[in-house]
Order: structure tokens, then sequence, then C-alpha cells
């Protein structure tokens, strides 16, 4: 089975630390800010399922974020919204996108994917804005679901986010594998590496 997740949220969430946790089991503390699908297969109840994931920096240019915008929504069959729990505008943003997604053609059109909302930099507790029971009751309210994570500390919250997502997914009638029809993605890991290696030196 072929899935395509989207993962959104505004910037330095953490969005690409949560998928690069999931890919290497690593946290690698700075990452490139390019447009990236990063393919991920594992075995469900014996079943194959082959994630391709769509991390993309947040952008504040929003004529090109909507046309973007869109493609993302007609290509997702499930999202994951990130906030930081350190940052109230993060989780705000949020809220405004679950009802941007909802309000759109093309996910009214389709079979409705389903919806993670993620609070991420659980380890910084200390600087914390956003209670839990605030992304619980967005959850409860919206009809998606929650977790509280932290890309930096924990591999396996990381993973029960998105095979929590792929659950949700297996029973809905997912159709077949979209086309993306978008030049410039990077289909690997090589690119976030490379920007990692190029930094260091
Ligand atoms: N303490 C802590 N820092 C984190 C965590 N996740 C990410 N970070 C840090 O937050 C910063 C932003 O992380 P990214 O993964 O690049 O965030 P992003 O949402 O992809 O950011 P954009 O590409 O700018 O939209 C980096 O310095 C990470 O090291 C976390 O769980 N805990």
């Amino acid at each position: 089975m072929d899935v395509n997740i989207v993962v959104m949220g505004t910037e330095s969430v953490g969005k690409s630390a949560l998928t690069v946790r999931l890919l290497t089991r690593r946290f690698i503390g700075e990452y490139g800010d390019i447009e990236s699908i990063y393919s991920h297969s594992f075995m469900v109840d014996g079943r194959e399922i082959s994630l391709n994931i769509w991390d993309s920096p947040y952008s504040e240019d929003s004529s090109m974020e909507t046309s973007l915008f869109e493609k993302k929504v007609q290509w997702a069959d499930g999202y994951i919204l990130v906030y930081s729990i350190c940052d109230r505008a993060s989780f705000n943003s949020v809220s405004r996108l679950i009802q941007t997604i909802k309000s759109t053609k093309d996910y009214l059109n389709a079979d409705k994917a389903p919806i993670v909302i993620v609070g991420n930099k659980r380890d910084l507790h200390h600087r914390r804005t956003v209670l839990s029971e605030e992304g619980r009751l967005l959850a409860l309210n919206t009809d998606c679901h929650f977790y509280e994570v932290s890309a930096a500390e924990n591999y396996h919250s990381v993973l029960m986010v998105f095979h929590g997502l792929v659950d949700r997914m297996k029973d809905a009638k997912l159709t077949t594998k979209k086309p993306l029809g978008f030049k410039g993605i990077v289909k690997s890991m090589s690119a976030v590496f490379a920007r990692r290696r190029t930094d260091s030196f």
C-alpha cells in the first residue's frame, strides 16, 4: 500500500526533525530548508506500507504557498500538523491550518484524510507556553488525533505518530497514487546530510 503524508507547520517547529527521526532514528540538530519528499517502507500485519513523506520548509510567500498548498492537499492521504509547545503562535497556526485544509475543495471531495496534531519539543517543558490539554482539546473539537513528542529525545513517540496515522488510513479507501508533477523535489536523504556535512566544515 502506498501512502502519502504531508508534514506542515510554521517555521522551526521540528517538521524536518520528526521526519528525519523516523527515517534514520537519529536527531541531527540542524536541517536544510529544502522541499523534500522522502520514502520509507515498513511492515504492518504482514503487509508492506510504503510511506511518501512531503516535508516542506515554512514559507511566508502567500502566493507560492497557495498553489503549493492546494497541491499538497490534492496529494495527501494524511496530514501531520506540527507546532512547538514553546511557541503559541505555531499552535494557533495549526488551528487555522486545520480549518483551511478542511475547507479545501480537494479535501471535501476526497475521502476525508486523517489529520494528526503533534506538539513537538516536549523536552523543553520549562519553556512550555501551550498546555497538553489545549492540544488535546483542539484535536477533540476538530476530530483530529493528538500526540506530544520530542523529536530530540525520543524515537518511539515519533514512530507512534506516523504509525498511528497509517493505522487510521488502513480502512480508508485510498485512491491510487496521485501524480505529483512538481519539479525540484528532492527524493532522497542525501540533501539533508550533504547540507550538514557542508555546515560542519
Ligand atoms: N529541544 C528540541 N529542539 C528541537 C526539537 N525538534 C527540532 N528541534 C530544533 O528546532 C530547530 C528547527 O527544527 P527543524 O526540524 O529544522 O524545523 P522545521 O519545522 O523543519 O523548520 P523549517 O524548515 O524552517 O520550516 C532545529 O534547531 C532543531 O534542532 C525537539 O524535539 N526538541
